[in-house]
């Protein structure tokens, strides 16, 4: 990357604060752009999902990875919890969605409550294995709550085999004007379902898979306690790239923990932050770290920056760290302050390797907290700081009243926040397709054809706050 004009500004830079400029371009079509990351952990797409409880569980691991993103379950989780979600995400078809199932006798009440859970908004009817029926919310309106589902469940379901092809499953769905497709196994069992749009997504993915086939997934140690014990716990349930985090990680602990974890000699990347400058990206990468999470205070529950004034303008937090990092064959991921595509390139043409995601994707489908809905009738959830009293107080709940007490003082996260969702893109992979639409086209404009490319041929400007106004959509008049 380089700035325009060679002009590097005389401040420090977010990622408002800048521009790309298109470059002569050779790329015939924004689909000829390959969006894999090069840091080791196996995602075909850069993007990792942050570790935050309201937002990395194991629905959200499951649907990002299939999309070939890494979902990073928070070090709040109790390791035996941890190892049942990397089994389990596993296990999950590489195509095909886990559907909600229902029995035939359970209610609409019971239907409606556990559909949120998808952003197709549909359960199969399963009796004795194997599937009898679907139903939809739709179905569910204006129906006695206590009516049982195989009474208005929808039994003409369009079946098809485990290893279908998504293009024939998308043209079956659509022959039948159906909701979605049923995948079944040999003997007739349920394995998973697939909309049409699902389909085209399979078509256009590829799913962040291991060397045994189950679906990537990483895992997040704190910098407390025994680490070396909790990583190698997490070593042996599978996970794909562990993360050590804090939110301080130029600090003696983060070292000390982070080279008990590199002791260990794990076959899989080790990832730690957090840092915003190049002493603290080589003070990581000298203890261990393959990967260095940046990024101090731009996060959307952080209020690090208001409460201490320390952090430091995401880009070019990025952009020297990603340097450091690369001088030294290693990588960076550009955590937190993302809320639009764009910021997603600018943290590539940067130097990131990859980009952590947390409050945008909170409300999603996905997420794990249920659904709400405001008096307006708008849909949410609530999400919170890793570093909110919230959380803190998750995290401490099994030391004595006084050391909680103690640490609930330092509180430098929100505890509670409605994220909507949006109703265009209500699921997590809406917005992932609406970032990698936004992605490839920016890396055709500047004429790369890979993440590489992108970073080498980037060019970057400053604007004004008037210049990134301008660059906003108008959606009523002057
Ligand atoms: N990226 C960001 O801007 C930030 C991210 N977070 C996220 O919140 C989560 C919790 O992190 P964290 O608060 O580090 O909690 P941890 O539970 O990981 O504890 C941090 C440890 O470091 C010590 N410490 C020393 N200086 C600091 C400092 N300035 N800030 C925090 N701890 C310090 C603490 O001791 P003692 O309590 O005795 O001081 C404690 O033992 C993580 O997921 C982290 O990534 C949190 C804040 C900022
Ligand atoms: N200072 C705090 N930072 C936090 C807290 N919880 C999470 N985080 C950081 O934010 C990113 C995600 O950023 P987002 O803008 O996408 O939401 C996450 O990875 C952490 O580094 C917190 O309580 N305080
Ligand atoms: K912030």
């Amino acid at each position: 990357m380089r700035f325009l004009h060679d002009a590097a500004p005389p401040h420090d830079l977010t990622y408002d604060d800048v521009f790309m400029v298109p470059r002569r371009s050779d790329i015939a079509s924004r689909y000829d752009v390959d969006l894999a990351t090069d840091d080791g952990t196996g995602a075909t797409l850069p993007l990792v999902v942050a570790n935050m409880t309201a937002i990395a569980g194991k629905r959200m691991a499951e649907t990002t990875a299939r999309r070939g993103a890494l979902t990073v379950i928070p070090q709040d989780i109790p390791i035996p919890v941890v190892a049942d979600v990397v089994r389990w995400v596993k296990q999950r078809h590489h195509v095909f969605d886990t559907a909600i199932e229902l029995h035939p006798t359970q209610t609409v009440a019971e239907a409606l409550a556990l559909m949120p859970k998808r952003s197709h908004r549909a359960a199969v009817v399963v009796d004795a294995g194997k599937p009898v029926g679907v139903v939809s919310e739709t179905d569910c309106a204006e129906v006695d709550r206590f009516a049982q589902v195989g009474s208005v469940m929808n039994r003409d379901l369009v079946l098809v085999a485990r290893d279908a092809d998504p293009r024939a499953v998308f043209e079956a769905i659509d022959t039948a004007k159906a909701t979605l497709a049923v995948a079944v196994s040999a003997t007739g069992e349920l394995v998973g379902v697939l909309t049409r749009l699902g389909a085209l997504r399979a078509t256009l993915y590829t799913p962040a898979v291991d060397a045994t086939g189950g679906l990537r997934i990483a895992a997040a140690v704190g910098v407390n306690g025994d680490v070396a014990d909790k990583a190698a716990r997490l070593l042996e349930a599978g996970v794909d790239t562990l993360v050590v985090d804090t939110a301080h990680g130029h600090q003696e602990r983060m070292i000390k923990a982070l080279r008990a974890v590199r002791a260990l000699d794990p076959s899989v990347p080790i990832a730690a932050g957090n840092v915003v400058d190049a002493d603290g990206t080589d003070a990581l990468i000298d203890a261990g770290a393959d990967i260095v999470k940046v990024g101090v205070g731009p996060g959307a529950m952080c209020t690090t920056r208001m409460m201490t004034g320390v952090g430091r303008p995401q880009f070019s937090a990025v952009l020297e760290c990603a340097a450091a990092a690369r001088a030294r064959g290693k990588h960076v991921w550009a955590d937190g302050g993302v809320r639009h595509p764009r910021d997603v390139a600018l943290a590539l043409a940067a130097g990131a390797s990859s980009v952590m995601v947390g409050s945008w994707f909170a409300g999603t489908h996905e997420s794990p907290g249920d659904l709400m809905h405001d008096a307006d009738g708008r849909a949410f959830k609530v999400s919170f700081g890793m570093a909110s009293a919230r959380a803190v107080a998750n995290r401490t709940s099994t030391e004595s009243a006084f050391d909680r007490a103690r640490k609930g003082l330092y509180e430098e996260g929100i505890s509670s926040s409605r994220m909507y969702l949006d109703p265009a893109r209500p699921g997590v992979e809406d917005l992932i397709d609406q970032i990698c639409s936004g992605l490839r086209s920016s890396c055709t404009y500047a004429g790369a054809a890979s993440l590489a490319e992108f970073h080498d041929r980037a060019v970057v400007g400053v604007q004004s706050a008037a210049g990134f106004h301008e660059g906003r959509p108008l959606s009523t008049s002057w």
